[in-house]
């Protein structure tokens, strides 16, 4: 038995939309029908009604932490994955910085088999690129890959060393397999809490400059250029970063790049007191670099948009703005947030928004998912885009409740989430 989607509303071009009914079997979408006022022969199959909610292909993040292993008071991926599937998530790429980090097949293995049994997204593993994330020591690239990770990174800090991010550059590319970096020079960053702007000099702190991601994701273009790599830049933000990539493109280097919605949405002035609430890495920068990345995402220089859900305890967050962890969560606010501020707002259509949240992580990364097509699995994502509601950290399936996006009123909310044809959360 199937389910029958009736009603629904599926973006064919820009903001046009056509009212669809689809059906569901064997968890692929076996039939798109045209929903001209008529109903389509229900047979056996169940019926939900969307109403006229927008249908869209489930969402796609390629940067989250889930924290299992070894942080398990942070998040576990029974709830990290509940709380993906709240946000529209169907399908999410974990990040290894847990602990033991996922440098071994071991480890691999064993947050596979956690999503199997205790998720409800699908959970796509990146192992580090260094032992321990320590960066004197590559990982075995092969034994990882034949594991089931997508892609090689030490998220959470920068690979320090030239020789050693080229080193595991040329092995990613002789295996054809891509290199995620997080860009950070730590000898330009040394203890900062915010970024180099109005916030840190308000308050007499020392700053994070710009240069510290921008010198990374210089020198990993060159690296890339020279090895072949397909190399992935994370949470891109600031101009100058946006700048060095379009440039790399430009001359046909495989670069590829993600922005997350706090940096096309906040600044370091918008930071309203020393609260941890809003202290993430790389850091809210100035007005001038929010503008860059909302440019390189229109223009394609930024690929494709990632939450980057980085939950810590409220404990961990009390610690005061120096001692407290980097990272906020963004699974349950990200389509909102993007919907309510570029999208109701006329700055972009619903189409490309959703394409950067679909169809372009798909296809940057090779996935075959991000699309409604027939014969294709079924990982759907029904919105409401009428019913306004405020940002409530309190009704987060997430164990984090750290956001600074607490009370802004947001339309776009999802409402259902379907992955390989099973409803794995409604409203
Ligand atoms: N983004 C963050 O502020 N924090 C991330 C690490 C990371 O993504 O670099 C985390 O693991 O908490
Ligand atoms: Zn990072
Ligand atoms: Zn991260």
């Amino acid at each position: 038995m199937g389910i029958w989607i009736l009603n629904a509303r599926v973006v064919s071009a820009g903001n046009e939309t056509q009212a669809k009914h689809v059906l569901v079997e064997g968890g692929l979408v076996a039939r798109i029908a045209d929903a001209d006022g008529t109903s389509p022969d229900i047979g056996g199959h169940e019926v939900i009604d969307a109403k006229g909610k927008l249908l869209t292909p489930g969402l796609i993040d390629m940067h989250v932490h889930l924290r299992e292993p070894g942080f398990e008071h942070k998040e576990t991926i029974a709830t990290g994955t509940r709380s993906a599937a709240r946000g529209g998530f169907t399908t999410i790429a974990c990040m290894p910085n847990t602990r033991p980090v996922i440098d071994t097949v071991e480890t691999v293995k064993y947050v596979l088999d956690k999503a199997e049994t205790e998720g409800v997204v699908r959970v796509l593993p990146y192992g580090c690129i260094t032992k321990n994330e320590l960066g004197r020591e590559l990982t075995d690239f092969e034994a990882l890959k034949e594991a089931g990770v997508i892609g090689y990174t030490d998220d959470g800090v920068g690979v320090q060393s030239a020789q050693m991010m080229k080193d595991a550059m040329a092995k990613a590319a002789s295996i054809g397999m891509p290199v995620i970096a997080h860009c950070e020079d730590n000898t330009l960053v040394e203890g900062a809490a915010f970024s180099e702007g109005s916030f840190a000099r308000k308050h007499g702190l020392k700053g994070i400059p710009n240069e510290s991601e921008a010198i990374h994701v210089g020198r990993d273009i060159l690296l890339a250029e020279a090895t072949g790599v397909h190399y992935h830049v994370c949470h891109v933000s600031t101009e100058q970063s946006v700048r060095l990539i379009r440039q790399a493109k430009q001359i046909g280097i495989k670069v590829t790049a993600e922005v997350c919605p706090h940096h096309l949405l906040l600044s370091d002035e918008d930071i309203p007191g020393l609260d941890a609430n809003w202290k993430m890495n790389p850091p809210l920068r100035t007005p001038r670099d929010v503008q860059a990345c909302i440019e390189g995402l229109m223009d394609g220089t930024i690929d494709i948009i990632v939450t980057d859900h980085a939950p810590h305890s409220e404990e961990e967050k009390a610690r005061g703005v120096q001692l407290a962890p980097f990272g906020i969560v963004g699974f349950e606010t990200a389509f909102p947030l993007l919907y309510t501020k570029f999208v109701e707002t006329g700055a972009w259509s619903l189409e490309f928004l959703i394409d950067k949240m679909t169809k372009l992580p798909a296809e940057v990364f090779g996935l075959p998912w991000g699309t409604i097509t027939e014969g294709k699995p079924a990982d759907l994502t029904l919105i409401d885009l009428e019913s306004e509601k405020a940002v409530d950290p309190a009704e987060f399936a997430s164990k984090g409740r750290n956001t600074p996006f607490t009370g802004w009123v947001l339309k776009g909310w999802p409402t259902l989430t379907m992955v390989e044809g099973k409803v794995v959360w409604s409203v």
